[in-house]
């Protein structure tokens, strides 16, 4: 039997859609690059957008964990007024599925996952005076720093993060936690005083990862993007997220975690939930073994389930 392969036509222009920070535009500049590395003869144009999430100056709660980040490019995509939505994963909501008549297409190699201290004087986060102001309105790094470093003071601070360096220059906080996989894309490292192991501070689900997002059913543009995936990225994005589905958290709830494959190949998930002053902290690490990732996201959040993760979330007001 003779067996046809349909040859893969890739599309001559990908138009990329994402929020306009400068942040998100490094980050279709990464695209475009591989795009480019790829298909050299593929073009490409950007469509920026501003999302409720950059519009919205209020408390980032209160928009957070509802595709305030996200909305308004997965519209632009089903519009069709662009092929190829770039999308950090943490922002892109769990609790519900993608927006229908979407599918994501690739998760790109992981960059770093750990959360930074930036302090103008370089200091490091043990060495902070009490009183100091960190400038934050993540409850998961709230909850975090009132367990361990309970002397410090957060204080709510919007904007991305240009804009929160700005605010920290200004005198509007004494120090910042922001990304290190945000601050390397918006050639920023040089404002680390310290970099936080995940131990100190838990990453939030989908860290430094970023995804790519096609309308269904477009298979050329899906089979054109899908080579800049990385495998093991694939699974950990995989297991995150599915652990936030099951664990069906809201926007006040503290929740943290990551998965990795190690060296030989095997994949773990590690998370917790706290409440949000931090003085409740439930664990769960596991290995997926003959589990698929999607499984081992299940099975870790069934596991904080049984120590009373949802009485704990559902505690928070929101
Ligand atoms: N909430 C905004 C946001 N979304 C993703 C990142 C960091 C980069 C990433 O993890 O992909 C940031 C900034 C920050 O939290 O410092």
């Amino acid at each position: 039997m003779t067996v046809y392969r349909v040859r893969m036509s890739v599309p001559e222009l990908i138009r990329i859609v994402s929020r306009d920070s400068p942040m998100a535009l490094a980050q279709v500049e990464r695209v475009r690059a591989e795009l480019a590395a790829l298909h050299p003869g593929v073009r490409t144009e950007v469509v920026p957008v501003k999302t409720t999430g950059d519009k919205w100056m209020g408390d980032l709660s209160q928009v957070e964990g509802k595709g305030a980040f996200t909305k308004e490019v997965d519209a632009a995509l089903l519009a069709g007024e662009a092929d190829l939505a770039v999308h950090c994963v943490k922002d892109i909501p769990a609790d519900r599925p993608l927006p229908a008549g979407t599918t994501f297409a690739a998760f790109l190699k992981r960059d770093d996952i750990r959360d930074a201290l930036i302090h103008p004087d370089g200091r490091t986060l043990d060495e902070l005076p009490a009183g100091t102001r960190i400038g934050t309105s993540s409850v998961r790094r709230v909850a975090q720093l009132a367990a361990t470093h309970p002397h410090l003071q957060c204080v709510p601070f919007r904007g991305n993060a240009n804009r929160r360096l700005e605010k920290l220059a200004a005198g509007e906080a004494d120090a910042l936690l922001l990304a290190v996989a945000g601050l390397e894309r918006i050639d920023r490292t040089d404002v680390i005083s310290e970099v936080l192991s995940p131990e100190v501070m838990m990453p939030p689900i989908g860290a430094g990862i970023l995804a790519l997002q096609c309308r269904e059913g477009d298979t050329d543009l899906i089979d054109a993007v899908s080579g800049l995936g990385d495998p093991d990225t694939y699974r950990e994005a995989t297991a995150e997220r599915m652990f936030l589905h099951v664990l069906q958290g809201h926007c006040n709830s503290p929740i943290a975690g990551y998965a990795r494959v190690d060296r030989g190949g095997e994949l773990s998930l590690r998370a917790c939930v706290f409440t949000p002053d931090g003085k409740t902290r439930l664990n769960a690490h596991e290995w997926a073994g003959r589990l698929d990732p999607a499984t081992l996201g299940t099975s870790v959040a069934v596991a904080l389930l049984r120590q009373g993760a949802r009485e704990i979330i559902d505690g928070i007001p929101h």
